[in-house]
């Protein structure tokens, strides 16, 4: 299994060099990978069920072998590859062959993500893979990340030599983990386009970190987070969202430089409070906080990556007086809000109730927690 995420500061000026705080949080994406025994009918198959949503694909493993075009030569499950452009135009194939209903389009990316990921750690072999998630899909809170994380930890995991059974979940050791996060931020690439990679990397590591141009710093956090998750349920896609930020920056900059630097220089104030021991109050490290808040969704907004039901996030919670931005990439999603240690359960009810009246829904999670774990 794998969490999904929050961004606390930084999204998208992230893919632009800049830094950006990130926690894992308490929803999964479970894998279940089962390989077949030699007797077992159907073992010529690879077989992938999305349990949330009843959908099942199929294919023979003599299919993926013909239907995949790639250099085996430049494929080895110990050094994680990009998926040529030649690459991905066969593996579309096969996934078109698959007739998705047509509402659920957008999983395309993610099932030729799967088959990339899938034959290129394992190989064609046969076997039944098993998705089940907690995470809501494109909504900012890091399905594709968990995904992939999931998916290639159970890859690996299958070609470990200690299976010990029933011992509960554990941690996979650094060098594995390493790997693991490589080859997830591939899958990503898939989904993405240009991931950051900070989404992959809080999933598979857990905690809270912070990520700069691919360097990882874990961070400890000295004060209480505790943040109100609204999904306005406004569906969006990652992949539009990061390139039309790139767009703007081709357009402008100058402009687009100077607010990925305020991102930059928000984000690792955000992380120095967290991590402050002694010198500042909660309270004070908590309005801190709020203002930087206030601050990045104001650049999120001047990036293009807000949008309305957004908006009336943030316009119910400043009612009461509290603070919201967005996280992941925006276009509808998710919207964090903080709640500070005094604010009163009934103002949060009151809060969460004028949300849903909205048709959003609200939860909680807790932050910070495991990376990617493995269960036999
Ligand atoms: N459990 C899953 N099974 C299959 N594909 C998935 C799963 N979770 C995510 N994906 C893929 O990731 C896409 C959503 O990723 P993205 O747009 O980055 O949003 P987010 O990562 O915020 O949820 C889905 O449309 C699908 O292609
Ligand atoms: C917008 C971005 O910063 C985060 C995207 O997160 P999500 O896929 O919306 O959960 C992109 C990235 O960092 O790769
Ligand atoms: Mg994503």
């Amino acid at each position: 299994r794998a969490p999904g995420k929050i961004i606390l500061a930084g999204e998208h000026a992230v893919v632009h060099g800049s830094t950006a705080v990130a926690a894992a949080i308490d929803l999964y994406t479970y894998v279940t990978l089962r390989l077949p025994l030699q007797s077992d009918e159907n073992n010529d198959r690879l077989t992938l069920q999305l349990k949330n949503l009843s959908l099942e694909f199929t294919w023979s493993v003599a299919r993926l072998k013909e239907g995949i075009a790639y250099d085996s030569s430049n494929v080895s499950p110990s050094t994680p590859a990009s998926c040529s452009s030649q690459t991905l135009k066969s593996i579309a194939v096969l996934v078109e062959e698959q007739n998705i209903p047509e509402a659920k389009i957008q999983l395309s990316s993610g099932i030729s993500t799967f088959l990339w990921l899938y034959t290129s750690v394992l190989g064609f072999i046969p076997a039944t893979v098993i998705i089940t998630t907690e995470l809501p899909y494109g909504s900012g809170l890091g399905s594709s990340a968990a995904f992939c994380v999931a998916l290639t930890a159970a890859l690996i995991a299958s070609s470990s030599s200690d299976k010990t059974r029933g011992d509960g979940w554990s941690s996979l050791d650094e060098t594995n983990l390493e790997l693991l996060n490589k080859w997830a931020f591939e899958g990503e690439k898939i989904i993405h386009g240009k991931p950051s990679g900070i989404d992959n990397t809080v999933s598979a590591y857990g905690n809270m970190i912070k990520f700069c141009s691919g360097e990882i710093t874990r961070l400890k956090s000295n004060m209480p987070l505790r943040m109100l998750i609204t999904n306005t349920k406004v569906g969006r896609n990652t992949k539009a969202l990061v390139s039309g930020v790139s767009e703007r920056a081709v357009r402008h900059p100058e402009a687009m430089n100077s607010v990925f630097n305020a991102v930059d220089s928000i984000s690792k104030e955000v992380a120095a409070i967290i991590q402050t021991k002694d010198e500042m109050s909660v309270t004070e490290k908590e309005e801190r906080v709020k203002e930087l808040m206030e601050m990045n969704q104001g650049l999120l907004e001047s990036m293009g990556v807000s949008h309305s039901s957004t908006d009336t996030v943030i316009q119910t919670t400043h009612k009461h007086k509290l603070t919201s931005k967005l996280t992941g990439a925006g276009g509808g999603g998710c919207v964090l809000t903080l709640l500070p240690t005094l604010v009163s359960g009934t103002v949060v009810d009151k809060v969460v109730q004028e949300l849903e009246s909205s048709g959003f829904q609200c939860f909680t999670a807790s932050i910070g927690g495991n990376g990617a774990e493995i269960c036999f």
